[in-house]
C-alpha cells in the first residue's frame, strides 16, 4: 500500500543504525502574577542559538530546543509535535511528553485543560496537533483510508482510569504487552473519531474528569499523570502500493504530575499522599532514564515495571517510538533548586536511544512480500514472451530491466510489448470469429434438413389440396346436373298435370338417372370416367353455396313459381345460360316435346293432374340432391383446411429460407473476417520477428561501439596525461603502447601480470623486460602526436557510425508506433464489424439453399488461403 514512506519525510535524527534519540526541549515560562508580587527575579537566560540555557550564572545546559517565556504557542508546536504528527501518519508511533516540578506549565504547553475560553494563540500542543492530524488525513484521502481512534487515561495514586468512560473500574484496567511487544491497555475503551471537532470534545470531556486539586504552588495543580492516546490506522487504496497494506501509529500526548516538595507546596493528608505517588511515579521515570542515557547501564535491566507510568512509557522511553520531552521550568529565582533538577533530569533524556519502525500489519508485509514475488514471476513471464517473440535482447541472459534502463528502448519495448498484446488479442478474436462461423454452419445444416422437410410437406400439402378440390368439383359438377334435372322436371310438371300418367319410359329414365348418381356417390367418384353424362359440365363451386341451395330447392317442391325464379344455382351465382340452357334442352328434347312425349308415350292429354309416382320421383330426386350437398359440403371444408395447413407450411419454408439466407451471409462475412484476420496475424508476427532480430543486433552493435568508444576515451586520455598504460583494441596492440604491457583481448592487466608472473619464463625475462618497457615507453612518447590524431579519427568514424545505428533505431521505432496505432484502429472496426454482424437482419437478398454446398465448399476452400485486403476494404465490402 500505503502511504508511500521514505525516511526523508521526518526530520527527526535518525541515527544510522537505525535509532533515532530522544528529542528534548525546554521551555520557561514568565513570571506568574504571585511570583511578581512576592519580587521574585529570573535566574536563566538563554543563548542566540536556541540550543542553550544558562540557569544562574554558569549552569549552562544544550537542549535541542530552548524556547524562552516569550517563545508562542505555536512556535513549540512547530518545531517539537509537528514532525511527530507527520511521523505517525507516515505508520511510526511517537510520544510527546511534559515534565517538570508543579506549576511550571506543563498543562500550559500540552494543552490538556479547558481549550474552549482560549484564543487561537494560547491552544496547546493537543488541539494543534489533532487539528494537523485531520488536515494530513484529508491530504492523504486519495491514498489511504484512516480509521482514527482515541484514549484518555490518567495515573493516579498508581492506579489508572479511564478519562473517557470514567465509570469504568480501574482495577479492571491493565497494561499487558500484545503478541508483537507493543504496550497496550487492555480494558481501555478506544473511541472512534472521524474529525477535529468530535475529538476536541472527547479532550474535553476527559479533562474534566482529570483529578487537580489546588496547592500553594498551582491552584490548578494536576495531581495526576494524564495520557492522551491517537492511534492512527490507514489502509492504502493505491493500487500500486498494494490494496492491503496496512499500517498502524499510536500518539502518546503525555501531561505528567509536577514534582513537587511538600513543604513548599502545602500538601498535607490527601493532597500530601498524592505528592508522594507522583514523586515515586518521577522517581522510577527517573531511573528508567537514567538507565536507558547511562551508556554503561544500558545493556542493564530497565526497571520498567517500577511504576505504572514508566510500564506505559516503555515503548515511548528506549522502545519503537519517536519521542520528544518537554521540560517546563520556572524562571523564578525561588525555584532555582527545581529548575536545576529539572534541567539535569532532561539532560539525562537526551542520551536515550530509541527504535522506532514503522507499524506494518504482519499480514499486509506478508501480502506485499507475495506480490513482489508475483511481480518477479511477471518480469520472468515478459521475458519469456520476449524470448518467443524472437526478441532476445542483447547476448542471451541479459535481463529485461537491463535494457529497459535506456528511455528510448524503453518506449521501444513497451510498443513491442503492445503489438505482442495485440497479437494475442487477434488470436482470440480469430478463434472466436472462426467458433462462430462453424457455429453458423451447424445451424446452417440444420436449417436445410428443416427446409428440406417443409419443402416436401409443402408438395404434399399442394397434392391433397389439388386432389381434394377435384374431388369438390366432382361433387359440384353432379349436384349442378341433378338440379339442371329437377328444374327440367319441374318445368314439364305442368304438362303432366292432368295427365293419366307418366309413361313407363319417362319413369324408367328417371330412376335410372337416380341409381347412376347415387351408385357413383356410394363409389366414391370415379376421375378416369370423364364421359359420364354428367362431366360435360366442368365449373368449381363453393361449399356453403351447395347447401343454401338444397335447402332452396327443397323449398321449390311446394312452391308454385315460375321454373325461371329456380335458375340461381347451387353456388349462389346466376348460372350461366349456355350450361342451363344444354342441361335443360336435353331434358326438354325427351321431356317436354309433345310429339317426342308422344313418341316416348307420354300422355299428355289431361294435364293438371300429377300422379303420386310422379311426385315420389321427384321426392327422391330431391332427396340425391341434400345428400349430394352435404358431401359436397364435406369436401369444401377439408379442401380449406388443407388450404390452411399449406398456407402455413409455405410460409414455415419462407421464413427458414430467409433465416438460411441470412445465416449464409453472415457466414461468409465470418470467413472473410477469419481470412483477413489471419492474415494480419501473420504480418503482425513476421514483423515481430523481423524488429525483434533488429533489435537484437542494433543492441549488440550499440553495446560493442560503445565499449569500443571507451576504450578509445580511455586510451586517449592515458596518451594525453602520458601514461605508459596498455589497452587493446581489436585484439591487436595499439602503436606507441609497451609491449611487455599489452595483454591478450579481453584480459585485465593486472591478471595478466599475474598469470606471466608465475611463468620461470616470465621471471627469467623480468629484468630484461623492465629495459624494454623504459625503450618503449620513450618511444611512445615520441609517436603521441600521430597515435592521437588516429586515435581522434577512429573515434570520430564510430561515433557517426553510432549516430546512424541511433538514427535507423528511431526510423525503427517510429515505424512500429505508426504499425501499432493503425493496427488498433483496424481492431476497433473489426470488433464493430463482428458486433454488426451479430445484430445484423433482414438482409435484402440472400442465397437459395441450393447455393449453401456450393457456397459452403467455396468458403471452406478459401479459408486457410492467404490474402491481403486492408481492414478498410473488408470494411467496406461486408
Ligand atoms: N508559557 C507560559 N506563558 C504564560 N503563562 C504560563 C506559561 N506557562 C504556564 N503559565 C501559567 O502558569 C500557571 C501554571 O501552569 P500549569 O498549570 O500549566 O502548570 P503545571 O506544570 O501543569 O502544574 P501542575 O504540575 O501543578 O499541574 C498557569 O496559570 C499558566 O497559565
Amino acid at each position: 500500500m500505503t502511504v508511500p514512506l521514505s525516511p526523508s519525510q521526518h526530520d527527526s535524527p535518525a541515527l544510522d543504525d537505525g535509532c533515532s534519540s530522544v528529542r528534548v526541549a525546554v521551555r520557561a515560562r514568565p513570571l506568574v502574577e504571585k511570583e511578581i508580587v512576592e519580587k521574585c527575579t529570573e535566574c536563566v537566560s538563554y543563548s542566540q542559538d536556541g540550543k542553550q540555557v544558562v540557569l544562574g550564572k554558569d549552569r549552562r545546559f544544550t537542549f535541542d530546543h530552548v524556547f524562552g517565556p516569550n517563545i508562542s504557542q505555536d512556535d513549540v508546536y512547530m518545531d517539537c509535535v509537528k514532525p511527530l504528527v507527520e511521523s505517525c501518519c507516515a505508520g511510526y508511533n511517537a510520544t510527546v511528553l511534559a515534565y517538570g516540578q508543579t506549576g511550571s506549565g506543563k498543562t500550559f504547553t500540552m494543552g490538556c485543560g479547558n481549550n474552549v475560553s482560549l484564543l487561537e494563540e494560547e491552544l496547546g500542543i493537543l488541539p494543534r496537533a489533532i487539528r494537523q492530524l485531520y488536515e494530513n488525513v484529508e491530504e492523504r484521502s486519495n491514498q489511504a483510508e484512516f480509521l482514527i481512534k482515541c484514549a484518555y487515561v490518567e495515573i493516579y495514586n498508581e492506579e489508572i482510569k479511564d478519562l473517557l468512560h470514567p465509570d469504568t473500574p480501574s482495577k479492571s484496567i491493565s497494561i499487558r504487552e500484545d503478541a508483537n511487544g507493543d504496550i497496550v491497555l487492555a480494558g481501555v475503551k478506544e473511541e472512534v473519531v472521524t474529525n477535529f471537532e468530535s475529538m476536541i470534545r472527547f479532550l474535553e470531556h476527559g479533562s474534566v474528569f482529570r483529578t487537580t486539586g489546588s496547592t500553594l504552588m498551582n491552584q490548578h495543580s494536576s495531581r495526576s499523570h494524564a495520557i492522551f492516546t491517537i492511534i492512527i490506522e490507514q489502509r492504502s487504496i493505491l493500487e500500486s502500493a498494494g490494496i492491503n497494506d496496512v499500517i498502524t501509529a499510536k500518539f502518546h500526548l503525555v501531561d505528567l504530575a509536577g514534582s513537587e516538595r511538600a513543604k513548599r507546596t502545602g500538601a498535607v493528608g490527601m493532597r500530601f499522599k498524592e505528592s508522594v505517588t507522583i514523586n515515586c511515579g518521577l522517581l522510577a521515570l527517573g531511573n528508567v532514564i537514567s538507565a536507558l542515557g547511562d551508556e554503561r547501564k544500558r545493556c542493564q535491566h530497565v526497571p520498567y515495571r517500577e511504576s505504572k507510568l514508566t510500564r506505559m512509557l516503555q515503548d515511548s522511553l528506549g522502545g519503537n517510538s519517536r519521542t520528544c520531552m518537554i521540560a517546563c521550568i520556572s524562571t523564578a529565582d525561588t525555584n532555582f533548586e527545581e529548575t536545576l533538577n529539572t534541567l539535569k533530569y532532561a539532560n539525562r533524556a537526551r542520551n536515550i536511544r530509541n527504535k522506532p519502525v514503522i507499524n506494518r500489519d504482519p499480514q499486509s508485509v506478508m501480502l506485499n512480500q507475495l506480490r513482489q514475488e508475483i511481480r518477479a514471476l511477471q518480469v520472468e513471464l515478459l521475458n519469456q514472451r520476449m524470448r518467443t517473440m524472437g526478441l532476445d535482447p542483447v547476448n542471451g541472459p541479459q535481463s529485461l530491466e537491463v535494457l529497459l534502463q535506456d528511455e528510448s528502448h524503453r518506449e521501444f519495448l513497451a510498443d513491442i510489448r503492445a503489438r505482442a498484446d495485440i497479437s494475442v488479442d487477434v488470436t482470440a478474436e480469430l478463434n472466436t470469429v472462426r467458433r462462430k462461423s462453424r457455429e453458423r454452419e451447424q445451424e446452417c445444416l440444420k436449417l436445410k434438413d428443416e427446409i428440406q422437410a417443409l419443402q416436401s410437406l409443402v408438395n404434399k400439402l399442394q397434392d391433397e389440396t389439388l386432389e381434394m378440390r377435384t374431388e369438390r368439383d366432382h361433387y359440384q359438377l353432379k349436384l349442378d346436373e341433378v338440379n339442371s334435372e329437377m328444374m327440367a322436371l319441374m318445368q314439364v310438371m305442368p304438362h303432366w298435370e292432368g295427365g293419366n300418367d307418366i309413361s313407363s319410359s319417362v319413369k324408367a329414365h328417371l330412376s335410372e338417372m337416380i341409381k347412376r348418381v347415387m351408385g357413383e356417390i356410394d363409389n366414391g367418384p370415379d376421375f378416369g370416367s370423364s364421359e359420364s353424362s354428367f362431366s360435360s359440365l366442368d365449373r368449381p363451386a363453393s361449399a356453403d353455396g351447395a347447401t343454401r341451395k338444397s335447402e332452396k330447392d327443397l323449398s321449390l317442391l311446394s312452391d308454385t313459381g315460375t321454373p325461371r325464379e329456380r335458375s340461381i344455382s347451387s353456388t349462389g351465382r346466376p348460372r350461366s345460360q349456355p350450361e342451363d340452357s344444354q342441361t335443360v334442352a336435353s331434358m326438354q328434347d325427351f321431356l317436354s316435346s309433345p310429339l317426342k312425349a308422344d313418341a316416348r308415350g307420354i300422355n299428355c292429354t289431361s294435364p293438371g293432374r300429377t300422379s303420386r309416382g310422379t311426385r315420389n320421383i321427384i321426392n327422391q330426386h330431391l332427396r340425391t340432391i341434400r345428400v349430394l350437398e352435404e358431401r359436397l359440403a364435406v369436401k369444401e371444408n377439408d379442401v380449406k383446411s388443407k388450404d390452411e395447413a399449406l398456407k402455413e407450411a409455405t410460409e414455415d419454408l419462407a421464413r427458414d429460407e430467409r433465416i438460411f439466407a441470412e445465416k449464409m451471409k453472415e457466414i461468409k462475412a465470418l470467413k472473410k473476417l477469419a481470412r483477413d484476420l489471419s492474415f494480419e496475424k501473420d504480418a503482425l508476427v513476421q514483423k515481430t520477428e523481423k524488429d525483434a532480430a533488429i533489435i537484437s543486433r542494433m543492441s549488440e552493435q550499440a553495446l560493442a561501439k560503445e565499449d569500443e568508444l571507451g576504450r578509445l576515451r580511455m586510451s586517449l586520455e592515458n596518451l594525453e596525461s602520458g601514461r605508459p598504460d596498455a589497452f587493446v583494441m581489436n585484439g591487436a596492440c595499439v602503436p606507441g603502447v609497451p609491449i611487455a604491457l599489452a595483454t591478450p583481448k579481453g584480459e585485465s592487466v593486472d591478471s595478466y601480470v599475474d598469470n606471466s608472473e608465475n611463468s620461470d619464463e616470465a621471471k627469467c625475462d623480468r629484468s630484461e623486460t623492465a629495459t624494454n618497457t623504459f625503450d618503449t615507453v620513450s618511444q611512445a612518447r615520441f609517436e603521441d602526436s600521430s597515435d592521437k590524431m588516429k586515435m581522434e579519427e577512429e573515434e570520430e568514424r564510430l561515433l557517426s557510425e553510432k549516430q546512424a545505428i541511433e538514427a535507423q533505431k528511431q526510423h525503427l521505432e517510429e515505424d512500429v508506433r505508426v504499425q501499432t496505432r493503425e493496427f488498433k484502429r483496424s481492431k476497433q472496426k473489426s470488433s464493430f464489424l463482428t458486433k454488426y454482424l451479430c445484430t445484423c437482419s433482414a438482409p435484402s437478398t440472400y442465397e437459395t439453399p441450393d447455393s449453401l454446398g456450393a457456397l459452403t465448399t467455396r468458403s471452406s476452400g478459401n479459408f486457410s488461403q492467404t490474402s491481403s485486403p486492408s481492414h478498410v476494404q473488408r470494411t467496406s465490402t461486408v
